[in-house]
């Protein structure tokens, strides 16, 4: 019997000693996991059980036909360097793509501070003296002030500044990078300036689709097409009010890092996708609903993309470069939105190639003549090239959509969605990346007016009419999206070796820093190892 209490007395004491070995292993395994969380450079220790390499190799290698587009990854990725991608680059440079229009309400705005409208230059001024007794003051108004106080001091003479119809914009731009240079009013092609030929100059308000705007079709349809107002269903810009308007140099102004990050720019995501884009569900039926998602989710790879591609890398000595972590962290190791990416490159491509033949028609006139004959060419390049007609004739098939019975509603609601995320654009709270974003989802729209507004069965009377400023963004975007296209197919393999080898880095670290904890229990004589 003491012996046997005795035996069990000894089994308690040795299962509370590796009780306590359990308990120290799981808080260092916690502290460790806690700590590499918080720290950007390390790998968490639960990196590998999520992004195995042998489950994310094979689904890296992006093989076969680009979901719901005809073509496969390989030949976009060849077509895109061969043929697209040196071509878009040149066709961006020349003035008539390089200019794009942007709102400039800011010298204009009254700012109404207790009953009193006050112009911009004069609400600066008062500004410090009011923000001490801002309490008894409009809390919005506040909150524009502050915004508008906050994008003062960054970037001095900003002034492109829509209104954002949703909340009081807080201007969140870090660097100065986020401000736009704009172009002196000398710069710009003289013939931006004038109103469409044919149209009286007092009539531009009157156009955007109203009976002014019917512009005699038979000659618009076959020589000339002269650059006019018409409303666009699917985006929210209203560009008819030219006086408030001016024009950016993209070139100038390229999209890249800019700081701007956190609550302001993760409120943009959050309301685009959660109010107007959601994500499908494996179930989702609804092509046209997961086509807007995909559009949205490849221009949101392509932004990262841009951003990890041109990054200021140390701000003390103002050195740019790749930040290929982040370029991983935020696209590549999700193969879902490199698909994205390739999706919305391949859709733009076909609303490009739909609408040939007015693009080819269209003027590209600046006042430049070789410079607009050199545009020309270059975009009979882009349209009828016989590489790409061969190797990828029809990118993306809009005939397969808008096929059920609640069409018109759908198309409705689906246009309100894409209007409310052209509408938050007027949100983005640093000035380059409103520009982008603005510019990059006023090309969407365009894609997405080309390829199901006009020329559609169901709307046989509707003839393709673009703004000037509608080619001008979805050009540019289709650039950006090459570009993009490119640096996943280049990057993403050495990216991957890069992760992998930080992976095996960091695990062998771990791996060290175990068997010194291991080592030390031992020591202490708590874990005692089979003979
Ligand atoms: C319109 C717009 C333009 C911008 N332009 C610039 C710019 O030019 N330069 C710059 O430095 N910053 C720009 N930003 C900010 C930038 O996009 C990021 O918001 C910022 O860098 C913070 O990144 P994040 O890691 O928090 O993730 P975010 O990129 O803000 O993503 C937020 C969330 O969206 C989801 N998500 C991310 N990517 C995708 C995707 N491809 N598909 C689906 N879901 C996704 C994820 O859940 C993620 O957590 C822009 C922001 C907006 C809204």
């Amino acid at each position: 019997m003491v012996m046997v209490e005795a035996e069990i007395g000894k089994k308690n004491r040795s299962w509370k000693r590796w009780r306590w070995v359990l308990g120290a292993v799981v808080a260092v395994l916690v502290a460790t996991a806690v700590s590499s969380r918080h720290s950007p450079k390390k790998i968490s220790l639960f990196f590998n059980d999520h992004n195995s390499c042998t489950c994310s190799k094979d689904s890296r290698k992006y093989t076969g036909m680009v979901e719901d587009c005809c073509c496969d990854y390989e030949t976009v990725d060849s077509i895109n360097a061969e043929v697209l991608h040196p071509l878009l680059q040149e066709l961006v440079t020349t003035p008539f793509f390089r200019y794009f229009k942007v709102c400039n309400n800011e010298s204009k705005r009254k700012v109404k501070i207790e009953n009193q409208e006050l112009p911009k230059s004069e609400h600066f001024r008062y500004l410090e003296s009011i923000i001490t007794t801002a309490e008894e003051i409009d809390v919005n108004v506040v909150h524009r002030i502050k915004a508008g106080w906050l994008k003062w001091r960054c970037a001095s003479g900003v002034k492109l500044w829509c209104d954002c119809p949703f909340w009081p914009e807080d201007g969140m731009c870090r660097l100065r990078d986020c401000s736009v240079c704009e172009c002196p009013e000398t710069e710009f092609p003289e013939i931006f300036k004038k109103p469409p030929r044919g149209l009286p100059s007092d009539d531009l308000v009157c156009q955007e689709g109203k009976p002014q705007a019917t512009v005699d079709r038979t000659l618009d349809s076959k020589a000339f097409r002269g650059w006019m107002e018409v409303d666009n269903p699917w985006t929210n810009d209203d560009e008819t009010d030219n006086s408030e308007m001016t024009y950016v140099n993209l070139q100038l102004n390229p999209e890249r890092y800019t700081g701007y990050a956190g609550p302001s720019a993760r409120r943009i995501w959050d309301a685009v996708y959660s109010e107007n884009c959601p994500k499908y569900s494996s179930g989702e039926i609804c092509q046209e609903k997961k086509v807007l998602y995909k559009l949205i989710s490849g221009l949101h790879s392509s932004i990262s993309i841009h951003i990890a591609a041109d990054y200021l890398l140390d701000e003390s000595t103002n050195l740019w470069g790749k930040n290929l972590e982040l370029m991983h962290d935020r696209v590549l190791r999700y193969p879902d939105r490199v698909r994205n990416l390739y999706f919305t490159f391949l859709f733009v491509l076909r609303a490009v190639t739909k609408a040939a033949d007015y693009l080819e028609q269209a003027e590209y006139d600046t006042g430049n003549h070789a410079e607009d004959l050199k545009a020309q060419s270059m975009m009979r390049q882009l349209l009828y090239n016989p590489k790409l007609q061969a190797a990828c004739p029809l990118p993306f098939d809009e005939a397969k959509l808008w096929q059920g019975q609640s069409e018109p509603e759908l198309k409705q609601q689906i246009q309100k969605q894409f209007r409310n995320i052209s509408a938050l654009m007027d949100c983005v709270g640093c000035e380059k990346c409103r520009l982008w974003g603005k510019l990059q989802v006023l090309g969407l729209g365009t894609a997405l007016k080309i390829l199901f507004s006009v020329n559609d069965q169901n709307y046989p009377d509707q003839i393709l009419h673009l703004q000037r400023n509608e080619v001008i963004a979805l050009v540019n975007l289709l650039n950006r999206l090459s570009e993009s296209v490119k640096l996943v197919n280049e990057m993403g393999s050495s990216t991957e070796n890069i992760m992998g080898g930080l992976v095996s880095k960091a695990t062998a670290q771990e791996i060290s820093s175990w068997r010194r904890i291991w080592d030390s229990l031992i020591g202490l004589r708590l874990v005692k190892l089979p003979l």
